[in-house]
């Protein structure tokens, strides 16, 4: 049996969660936090979307439920057919616009919570010839878009730093959550981060995405013009052909606007429209999933050109991470500005679009500021050079 029912403001909902594998989905106040495994599901390959809806339809067909708004699946799926997973928590408590509820499967006991413990110290493993990796590898990319039909490829970096001690995903989510308030702060199954991109949000039929490409991250001024332009634009296009494509209706979007976080500012576009009926919204995710915003154009060369070129494995980092309801209804980020935690270590993950016109050492720039929102929750960030 699942319980839904609504409950008086508990007060931060980070506070009320064990320290145990948390999962954490917060954004200005607002938010759910879970904890327990009432159901796990695990799966790889390019089906994962469907099988996870699936998957989610059978589990909820052999639970009776009572209240609203009833239980939720939270997941993270692989950049690149990888080690995908859903996560049914035990107990869920949200907050939406002041609204406050609880949710429990087969009568769990709420657990007892301890205090956040601060975050331990890290040793990022970066050696010198780490630049000239980057180097070669955007050098290769420039030379296919010389030489081929590509237009656009995202290139990614992953840095792996030693912790003193186990991280706490709730202190690091809860920093996060303060330092980027219009992010969607959040903890799956030890992917941690504060993604400013919302692949998609579904809402009965009413469809969202906010789409993001065109970075700053110093004083100049981000200009919508030529390169970044371009850059954007091949951005909003995979996310509204990938969305007609599904039988959306939607509205004209409007001009990029600037989206000014913490450690940079971005391009965004807001997409909205209405949705054909019986549309789940993690099947959704799969379908737009990956847009150029992290992949590139046309996808399929770009997706090739990353696994031949980049040289790390993305797991879960750039693949939708999110959660859906009993309706299929939910909000599906992409899994930007995050790092994998397990034990003592952390793998911190960020990239840029290279188009035409780009030079390997102001993407290098870029990227590291991207690093910043998770190297920023670490006072005390030293690089161990030569360690690798
Ligand atoms: C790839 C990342 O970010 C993406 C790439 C952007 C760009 O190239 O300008 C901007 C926002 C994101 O869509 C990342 O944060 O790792």
């Amino acid at each position: 049996m699942i319980r839904s029912f609504g409950i008086p403001d508990p007060g931060p909902l980070l506070d009320l969660v064990p320290d145990h594998r948390p999962v954490l989905w917060l954004r200005g106040g607002d938010g759910m936090v879970g904890w327990g495994e009432a159901a796990r599901f695990e799966t790889t390959g390019p089906d994962a979307f469907d099988e996870a809806a699936r998957w989610w339809r059978e589990w909820l067909s052999g639970h009776r439920r009572q209240g609203a708004p009833g239980p939720v699946a939270f997941g993270s799926f692989g950049f690149a057919g990888g080690r995908s997973v859903l996560i049914v928590p035990r107990v869920v408590i949200g907050r939406l616009g002041g609204v406050t509820w609880q949710t429990i499967v087969d009568d769990a006991e709420p657990a007892g919570t301890t205090a956040r413990r601060p975050v331990p110290r890290v040793r990022w493993l970066e050696d010198g010839a780490e630049f000239e990796r980057w180097d070669a590898a955007v050098c290769e990319v420039l030379r296919r878009l010389r030489d081929t039909s590509l237009a656009k490829v995202v290139l990614a970096r992953g840095i792996d730093g030693v912790l003193d001690d186990v991280l706490d995903l709730r202190t690091a989510v809860g920093l996060l959550a303060d330092r980027f308030p219009t992010c969607w702060s959040f903890a799956v199954d030890g992917l941690f981060g504060a993604t400013p991109e919302l692949l998609v949000r579904t809402a009965s039929r009413a469809v969202s995405s906010l789409v993001l490409a065109g970075t700053s991250w110093d004083d100049r001024q981000l200009r919508n013009t030529g390169r970044i332009a371009a850059e954007h634009a091949y951005a909003v296009r995979s996310v509204v052909d990938a969305l007609r494509q599904s039988g959306a209706e939607l509205d004209p979007c409007g001009e990029p606007e600037m989206l000014r976080l913490a450690n940079v500012t971005h391009l965004a576009t807001k997409v909205t429209g209405r949705l054909a009926d019986g549309v789940q919204s993690v099947s959704l995710a799969g379908r737009l999933h990956p847009t150029a915003a992290v992949c590139g154009t046309p996808t399929r060369q770009a997706f090739d050109t990353i696994s031949e070129v980049e040289g790390i494995d993305r797991g879960r980092y750039a693949g939708p991470v999110g959660w859906m309801d009993a309706d299929g209804d939910g909000e599906w980020c992409i899994a930007l500005r995050c790092a994998q935690a397990e034990g003592r270590s952390v793998r911190a993950f960020a990239g840029a679009g290279i188009v035409e016109g780009a030079t390997s050492s102001v993407e290098w720039a870029e990227v590291a500021a991207k690093f910043g929102a998770i190297r920023g929750l670490f006072a005390d960030d030293q690089v161990l050079a030569g360690c690798r």
